[in-house]
């Protein structure tokens, strides 16, 4: 493989990532992509990333990866990914180009690509298990992608009684740090407290100690919740009601979030808009005429409910 590593674009914990600039590649193989790197001793994340993102296959909401290959630079052998490169870095500097808070609307775009993502990853069979703005990447086209599966473990897959802590603090779940689980749902409480920081600027938990045990409790025991945010709207806050709820059966699956109108995409929102501009047109209309996407915004909170509740795992839910 013939490539040269380029300028530093990030590090993390356990890796650097630079750009890579590649020739003499076959067709599939971009000429520039992001290298992700660690040292070959420590290199058993980066390892899990690479058969993580190899078993996901292809998605649109997650970062592609090309390959790997080993290094011997500086005295040092390198364990190298070869990642699809975003340009925008991650969501976490798109804050800082938004004044430190980003608008609603471009909340509710990048909430819905996050939740398409994560849908895709739970029903692979897998667990992201660090979701947060830093793992969210942005494109060229400003669409995200979910990224960072250092951590990603297949679900219920049994951890032979061991205690493990994974992911960052601020975005850990209440059943992590209860029962040791990290399944979906757990996912879906990060992406509520990097919602609220994508909106606010600032922690989803109020937390500016230094001793990480008194949050953990905080999150693990009572009823405290993450803060949600006066400002945001009225779908905004349904829309975190439904996933900073503390029992993990209760909360709502990535599958039904995509289904709450705070995640209705552009087509969804002309469509309601098309409707009010013909409803005040002189000819009268059932709602028998409208399409199911109408309904959904104008009928009452039982109908509302019940494209929900014709879903399998709705009523497995709701039952137990
Ligand atoms: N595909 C990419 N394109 C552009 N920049 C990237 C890409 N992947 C990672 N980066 C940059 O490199 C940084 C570190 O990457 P990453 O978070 O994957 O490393 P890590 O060691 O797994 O971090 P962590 O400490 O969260 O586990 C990111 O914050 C981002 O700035």
């Amino acid at each position: 493989m013939n490539w040269v590593r380029g300028h530093l674009l990030g590090s993390g914990s356990f890796a650097t990532v630079n750009l890579a600039t590649h020739t003499n590649n076959s067709d599939n193989f971009p000429s520039i992509t992001a290298v992700k790197s660690s040292d070959t001793c420590y290199s058993h994340l980066l390892q899990n990333e690479k058969q993580i993102l190899d078993r996901l296959g292809s998605s649109p909401y997650i970062i592609n990866c090309f390959g790997d290959d080993h290094t011997f630079e500086d005295g040092e052998d390198y364990y190298n990914i070869f990642l699809e490169y975003a340009v925008g870095g991650t969501l976490f500097d798109q804050l800082k180009n938004y004044g430190g808070k980003l608008p609603e609307t471009l909340v509710r775009r990048y909430t819905r690509s996050i939740l398409e993502g994560l849908k895709y990853v739970h029903e692979k069979g897998f667990v992201h298990c660090d979701v947060k703005l830093q793992n969210i990447l942005v494109m060229e086209d400003d669409n995200v992608k979910i990224s960072d599966f250092g951590l990603a473990k297949e679900k219920s897959l049994k951890n032979d009684g061991k205690l493990e802590c994974r992911g960052t603090p601020m975005f850990i779940s209440p059943e992590a740090i209860n029962d040791n689980v990290y399944e979906s749902p757990a996912d879906i409480w990060a992406l509520g407290c990097a919602l609220v920081e994508m909106f606010t600027g600032k922690p989803a938990w109020n937390f500016s100690g230094s001793n990480i045990w008194s949050l953990l409790i905080r999150i693990g025991v009572g009823e405290e919740l993450p803060l949600i945010p006066d400002e945001f709207s009225q779908e905004g806050k349904d829309f975190l009601q439904k996933i900073f709820v503390k029992d993990p059966l209760k909360r709502w699956t990535a599958d039904m979030l995509l289904k709450h109108p705070f995640v209705w995409d552009d087509k969804n929102i002309s469509l309601v808009k098309e409707l009010i501009n013909e409803s005040s047109s002189p000819s009268p209309r059932t709602h028998f005429n409208f399409s199911k996407e109408f309904e959904y915004d104008f009928c009452s909170p039982e109908e509302r409910l019940q494209p929900l509740v014709e879903d399998q795992r709705f009523v497995r839910l709701v039952r137990i």
